[in-house]
């Protein structure tokens, strides 16, 4: 099997991927995040690992509209990984020497509050990995990356600051994407993207109240703009319930009745990473 993520090595995406993927699996680095996505929906690949959201960042954005773009890629996991944020640079740097930090945009937002203390300037990069080693071979000393403690040891790179997201209890929710829906039974969750019909006062309310009227717990929810016209969105929503697939059917049925659009983006259940000290 092969399966996709976000290169090149040592970014979190990596840890995410080896913890989750059994070994016989065949790994394929992509230098952006929709590089990823677009190699499952191209068919390149069999499966992908993607971050979809983070504690401090909120929604990967580039994540949720990449895998909209195609209409045959579905959810088939959840992985949800510890994140602390690591500052790195060349090995004879001083952390007062340090003007600008580089990493991917949403590993600089989870350290916000620290940039802004330390009055640097960001740039942001395709991922933490492909900033580190630019680093590397430009030699600067002004200049440190954000990553993970094993970007470090790859790269032969110093740390010379600790956990500096602004949360310490910072975590990542990666899924695995994949051509196919997941049809095992006992799936505990179902991700749902409903596109109104129609923009009228109320129309998130009255979707929501369908959900709670067949009592089906709702985990997440997320705006994104049809980018048809300004102020149009349609709505993620992740139910929560053991899949109770007869109540799930009746919702699907009642907003396509109200002429709501719905696609279901995938069935699967939630991991959790056994190593808290390893990112
Ligand atoms: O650049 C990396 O190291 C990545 O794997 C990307 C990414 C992200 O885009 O959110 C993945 C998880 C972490 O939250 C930080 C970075």
């Amino acid at each position: 099997m092969k399966v996709a993520y976000l290169g090149p090595k040592g970014t979190f995406s990596e840890e995410a991927a080896k913890q989750y993927f059994e070994e016989d699996v065949k790994f394929y680095m992509y230098d952006t995040i929709p590089d990823v996505i677009d190699a499952v929906g191209e068919h390149g690949v069999d499966k992908a690992i993607v971050p979809l959201e983070n504690t401090i960042e909120g929604t990967i954005n580039m994540t949720i509209d990449s895998l909209l773009s195609f209409n045959n890629l579905y959810i088939e996991g959840e992985f949800t990984l510890p994140v602390s944020l690591q500052l790195l640079s060349n090995m004879e740097t001083n952390l007062s020497e340090i003007k600008e930090v580089w990493s991917i945009s949403p590993i600089l937002t989870q350290c916000r509050k620290y940039i802004k203390k330390r009055n640097v300037k960001s740039l942001q990069y395709d991922s933490s990995a492909s900033a580190a080693l630019t680093l590397k071979n430009s030699g600067r000393m002004d200049v440190a990356v954000i990553g993970s403690r094993s970007l470090a040891d790859i790269l032969n790179l110093k740390i010379i600051d600790w956990n500096i997201q602004d949360n310490s209890d910072n975590q990542t929710r990666f899924i695995i994407i994949s051509n196919n829906m997941n049809n095992e039974s006992n799936l505990k969750k179902t991700m749902f993207v409903i596109t109104p019909g129609q923009d009228q006062p109320g129309v998130l309310s009255s979707i929501l109240n369908i959900f709670t009227a067949l009592s089906i717990n709702l985990s997440w929810i997320e705006s994104r703009p049809t980018a048809r016209k300004l102020g149009a969105y349609r709505f993620f929503l992740e139910a929560n319930n053991f899949c109770n697939e007869t109540s799930i059917n009746k919702a699907i049925k009642i907003l396509e009745t109200l002429d709501h659009e719905v696609r279901i983006l995938g069935r699967y259940n939630t991991f959790e990473s056994k190593s808290h000290d390893t990112c």
